[in-house]
């Protein structure tokens, strides 16, 4: 999922060129206007934590691009390819240390294990696997 202050940036374009370039294929993908209740679903994994409400909010606040993304051990590839959750410490090259802006505007979202892709992706493409 790539996040609202890319969308507002006009960054979604080299985002998903450098997506492709590494060898994933998109296999699904839309821009989704997500309502604060939606961000709440879709992080409930993190409800207690401090930045919850915050991230919530942050979430809603504009289109996020979600996508389907395809390749050979995609959950890990993907987040090697994004890089840390704090773009301060990503490796140069990955996605969040050129876009992302702070720990929590960090430009990117991917799927943490394929259980959770799965999950996530019946969250934005429902009906999609059956
Ligand atoms: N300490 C923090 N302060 C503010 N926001 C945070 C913090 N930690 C995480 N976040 C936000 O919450 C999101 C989810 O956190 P998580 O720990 O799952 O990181 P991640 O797995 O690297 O990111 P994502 O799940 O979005 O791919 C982060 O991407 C970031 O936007």
């Amino acid at each position: 999922m790539i996040k609202p202050e890319i969308v507002e940036a006009k960054q979604v374009g080299e985002i998903i060129t450098q997506i492709e370039q590494n060898g994933f294929t998109i296999r699904a993908l839309e821009l989704v206007q997500l309502e604060i209740e939606d961000a709440e679903e879709f992080y409930a994994v993190h409800q207690d934590r401090p930045f919850y409400k915050d991230l919530c909010t942050y979430m809603s606040s504009g289109p996020v691009v979600a996508m389907v993304l395809e390749k050979d051990n995609a959950v890990a590839e993907f987040r090697k390819f994004i890089g840390a959750t704090n773009p301060a410490e990503a490796n140069e090259g990955t996605i969040r240390k050129q876009f992302g802006k702070s720990i929590e505007e960090n430009a990117i979202h991917g799927s943490d294990a394929d259980e959770t892709a799965l999950e996530e992706i019946e969250f934005f493409f429902p009906g999609m696997l059956e």
